[in-house]
């Protein structure tokens, strides 16, 4: 593990006339994993959404290794190297994995290494290249949004709750695609609400509540104690 690829500082987002984002600060140290968890609600996909672009920050900065990006169009903070897998997916049923897969690519073809070694960590998608993506299971379409998100070597990646509405067999897949990932120092922000997934993968963890990073800290921390857990998350992660 080594600096910060990312700090966001005291970041507030308004959507319409609502106050979301009231001042979010942590940082995103590079190589490693950084799990945001919270209640519902709390804005932790308005954190993501607003690192991207896609809500603009009303105050407080972003920084992206050296560059400010808060002011930036989506367009260019994805080209400054981060993808983003939303909870809804952003796959097109109508087309194949493979033409999904191909629309990711910026440069409009494989490399054909990374294709097999994207393929490696998903092999359902392998099987089902030819398929209309519609067509695949939940699980299969979480996975085909990662894997286009990886296609090509991304310098942060940021994910939106993989595990959502997904079964126990294929979330243990998940957790070995995104060990594997791990592996390869990627720099990981994960939205979780699963525990169980967001302490396997996690090395540092930020818990918002009400549009603010409440606690920031090694995720092992966070897990092997119940009473942080309880103050700051409840039951609802054990539900
Ligand atoms: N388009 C919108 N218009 C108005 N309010 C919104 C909009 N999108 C999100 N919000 C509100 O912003 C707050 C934070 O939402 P957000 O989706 O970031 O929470 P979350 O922590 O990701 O929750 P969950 O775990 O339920 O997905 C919520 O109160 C939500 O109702």
């Amino acid at each position: 593990m080594t600096g910060p690829i990312l700090r966001l500082d005291k970041v507030h987002t308004h959507i319409g006339q609502y106050h979301i984002l009231q001042g979010v600060t942590f940082d995103v140290p590079e190589g490693a994993f950084t799990v945001i968890v919270g209640r519902n609600g709390a804005g932790k996909t308005t954190t993501l959404r607003t690192i991207l672009g896609l809500w603009k920050a009303s105050a407080g900065s972003i920084r992206f290794r050296d560059a400010e990006i808060s002011r930036l169009d989506t367009s260019e903070i994805s080209r400054a190297g981060i993808a983003y897998v939303p909870e809804s997916m952003g796959i097109f049923g109508d087309l194949t994995v493979r033409e999904n897969m191909l629309l990711a690519a910026r440069t409009g073809r494989f490399d054909k290494d990374r294709l097999d070694w994207v393929l490696g960590l998903f092999p359902p998608l392998r099987k089902f290249w030819g398929l209309a993506a519609g067509n695949l299971s939940g699980g299969q379409k979480q996975m085909l949004s990662i894997a286009r998100a990886i296609i090509e070597p991304r310098e942060l990646l940021l994910v939106d709750e993989p595990t959502k509405g997904i079964a126990p067999a294929i979330i243990e897949d998940m957790i070995d695609a995104f060990l594997e990932l791990k592996r390869m120092n990627t720099t990981v922000v994960l939205v979780e609400q699963n525990f169980g997934f967001a302490s396997a993968l996690g090395d540092t963890v930020v818990v918002m509540d009400d549009g603010r990073a409440v606690h920031r800290g090694a995720m092992s921390d966070l897990a092997a104690d119940q009473d942080l857990q309880q103050k700051y998350l409840g039951l609802s992660l054990h539900d």
